[in-house]
C-alpha cells in the first residue's frame, strides 16, 4: 500500500442502492466510524441514492437505526450522528435511466477539483448501465472512480461483459473491484506473517507442507438476501471471491514491492495455475451442500428453502467444500482445501497449514501430530503454532502444545479494530488499489468457478443436505478423510 497523504481531497461519495442491506448494514456505519474518528476529508458531502421516493428525514431515521445497532453504544453519540447527518442527502431516482442524472448533476453541484466515488452497492445488472449513464451526465471525469460490489457478474462472460463495459468509461487505475475480505485487519496481517518473518518463508512450500485448510463458516442463514442469493449460491457469493482471494494471499510468491501492481500480479499467477475442475471430476473434488431445519444456539433454524424469497424446491448450495490444487513449482501435490457454509455449528473463518511430520521419528511411535499454524481470521484475531513438547515427568511422550497470539490484545488494547469497509473506503478515497481485485483477477476466478458450476448442473444437481448448526454434509468429511485427513475446527 502506497504511504498516504495525511489527508485525501475533498471528496463526494454516491452510494448506489444507498436504502438497501449493504448500505445500511456496513456502508454508513462506516463512514459513521470515519466521520467521528475525523478520518473523511472535513467537508465530505455523502449521497444515498435508490428508486423509491422518501423525505430524506426518512432516510436519515432509517439510517440512524441501522447505525445505532451496527456500533457499539460507545461508539454512537447524538452529537457524533448529527454532525454526520448533516453530510448525507437521499436522492430518488432510477440508475438504468439516463434522464434521471440530469437532476443528480443538479443536486450534486459537483466541481472537478473534488474527489467523485461512485459506490455501486447495487445488483451487477446495474453496473453497466450506471457507469454509462455517468459518463452521459459528465460524472466520469478524471477525479471519478466507481467501486463494483461482488460478486461481479454470475459467470465468466457476464464478468467479462461487465469489465468491458465498465472500462469503457473509467481506466483501470480508477475502478475498485471491492472484497471485504482484503480489508480485514487478519487476512493483511497474513502478508505481514509470510513476507514480514524469516520464519515462515523457507518452510511455505510442498516439500514441508502437506495441505492448506480455508474455512469461512457461518452461523447466519440468508437473512433477508433471499432473492439474491437464491440465484448466486455459495459458490458464488463466498468461493468466486472472498475464499479464492484467501487461497491467493496464502499460495502467491512475495510481490517484487508492496504495491497494487506487484500483489496482484502474484495473486493473478496463482489463480491461472489452478487446476480446472469439471465435469465428473465435480463428484470426487467438490462437495455441495444445502441446510435443512435444525438448531444454532439452542434456538430452532428453518430450512433454507423455508426462508423468505427462497424457492421451495430450491437447489441451490449454501456450503461448498473444493479440494483446490495449484499445478506451480511451490505447491505441486499440496492441496487447498476450501469450505463454507451457511447456518453452521459456529461463526469462525480460519486458515489451517498443515506441515508435514518430520521425517525420521527419534522420539515417540511416529505418531503424533505436525507441526499447524492456525491463522484465525474471525471471530478473534488469532494467530498460533503447534508445537510439540516433551510432557513432563518419566520418559519421553511428546504432546502438542500451542504457542498462541491473540492479535487484539497484542496491539493497543483500548483501541477500536476498524471494519473492513473503513479502510477500504479510505483506500478509494485515496486512490490506493492494491487491496482490490483487478479485471484480470476476477476473470481469472470466474474461469476457474465456470466450469465447477457447469460440472454440477450435468452431474450433481441436488446439493447434500445438513442439518442447520451441523459442520456441514457428512461428504465433507470424507473429502479429507478419503486422503488419510480431517478438518480442523
Ligand atoms: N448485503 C451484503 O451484505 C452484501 C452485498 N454485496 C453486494 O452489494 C450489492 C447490493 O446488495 P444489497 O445491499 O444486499 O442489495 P439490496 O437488494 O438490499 O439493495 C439494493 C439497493 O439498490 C436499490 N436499487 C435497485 N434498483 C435500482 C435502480 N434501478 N436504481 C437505483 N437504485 C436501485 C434499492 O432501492 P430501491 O428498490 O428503492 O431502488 C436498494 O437500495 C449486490 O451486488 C450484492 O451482491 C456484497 C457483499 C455483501
Ligand atoms: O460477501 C459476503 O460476506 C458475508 C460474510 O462476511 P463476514 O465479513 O461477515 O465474514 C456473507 O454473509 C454474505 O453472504 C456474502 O455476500
Amino acid at each position: 500500500m502506497s504511504n498516504s497523504p495525511a489527508f485525501p481531497r475533498s471528496c463526494d461519495i454516491l452510494v448506489f442502492g444507498g436504502s438497501g442491506d449493504l448500505a445500511l448494514h456496513k456502508l454508513l456505519p462506516a463512514l459513521y466510524h470515519l466521520h467521528r474518528e475525523q478520518r473523511l476529508p472535513a467537508d465530505t458531502r455523502i449521497f444515498a441514492l435508490a428508486r423509491s421516493t422518501r423525505a430524506l428525514d426518512d432516510y436519515l431515521a432509517l439510517a440512524e437505526r441501522h447505525c445505532r445497532a451496527q456500533v457499539s453504544r460507545d461508539d454512537f453519540t447524538l452529537a457524533d450522528w448529527q454532525s454526520f447527518a448533516a453530510r448525507i442527502d437521499y436522492l430518488a431516482m432510477d440508475a438504468a435511466q439516463s434522464a434521471d442524472f440530469g437532476r443528480l448533476r443538479e443536486r450534486l453541484k459537483h466541481s472537478e477539483t473534488r474527489v467523485l466515488v461512485h459506490y455501486l452497492a447495487t445488483a451487477p445488472n446495474l453496473f453497466t448501465p450506471i457507469a454509462q449513464n455517468l459518463k452521459l451526465a459528465g460524472l466520469a471525469g478524471p477525479e471519478a472512480r466507481i467501486v463494483l460490489e461482488k460478486p461481479l457478474g454470475h459467470s465468466l462472460e457476464s464478468a467479462r461483459a461487465i469489465n468491458l463495459a465498465i472500462g469503457q468509461v473509467f481506466d483501470e487505475s480508477r475502478v475498485f473491484r471491492i472484497d471485504h475480505y482484503l480489508g480485514k485487519e487478519t487476512v493483511q496481517n497474513l502478508m505481514a506473517l509470510r513476507f514480514a518473518n524469516t520464519l515462515f518463508e523457507p518452510l511455505w512450500r510442498s516439500a514441508y507442507v502437506d495441505h492448506v485448510q480455508i474455512s469461512v463458516n457461518e452461523t447466519l442463514g440468508v437473512e433477508n438476501r433471499g432473492a439474491y442469493y437464491d440465484h448466486a449460491g455459495a459458490m458464488r457469493d463466498m468461493v468466486q471471491n472472498h475464499l479464492l482471494q484467501l487461497l491467493c494471499l496464502v499460495a502467491m510468491e512475495v510481490p517484487v514491492h508492496f504495491d497494487a501492481e506487484s500483489v496482484r500480479n502474484e495473486k493473478l499467477k496463482i489463480l491461472q495455475a489452478l487446476r480446472p475442475i469439471g465435469g465428473q471430476d465435480v463428484q470426487d473434488k467438490t462437495v455441495r451442500g444445502q441446510y435443512s431445519a435444525g438448531h444454532i444456539g439452542g434456538q430452532e433454524v428453518p430450512a433454507y428453502w423455508f426462508e423468505k424469497q427462497v424457492d421451495n424446491d430450491s437447489d441451490t448450495e449454501t456450503f461448498v467444500a473444493v479440494r483446490a490444487d495449484i499445478d506451480n513449482w511451490r505447491w505441486a501435490g499440496v492441496p487447498f482445501y476450501l469450505r463454507t457454509g451457511k447456518r453452521m455449528a459456529k461463526k469462525c473463518s480460519e486458515i489451517v497449514i498443515q506441515f508435514k511430520p518430520v521425517p525420521h521419528n527419534l522420539i515417540g511411535d511416529g505418531s503424533g501430530p505436525a507441526n499447524r499454524l492456525w491463522i484465525r481470521l474471525q471471530p478473534e484475531e488469532r494467530i498460533s503454532l503447534q508445537l510439540m513438547a516433551k510432557m513432563p515427568g518419566k520418559g519421553m511422550q511428546l504432546e502438542a502444545v500451542e504457542l498462541d497470539l491473540n492479535l487484539a490484545q497484542a496491539f493497543s488494547k483500548n483501541k477500536r479494530r476498524w471494519d473492513a469497509y473503513e479502510r477500504l473506503l479510505l483506500d478509494v478515497i485515496e486512490g490506493d488499489s492494491t487491496l482490490f481485485m483487478r479485471r484480470d483477477e476476477v476473470e481469472a476466478a470466474w474461469r476457474w468457478v465456470d466450469p465447477i458450476l457447469a460440472g454440477w448442473r450435468e452431474h450433481y444437481q441436488r446439493p447434500r443436505p445438513y442439518p442447520a448448526g451441523s459442520n456441514g454434509p457428512e461428504q465433507a468429511q470424507s473429502l479429507l478423510e478419503l486422503a488419510g485427513r480431517e478438518w480442523y475446527s
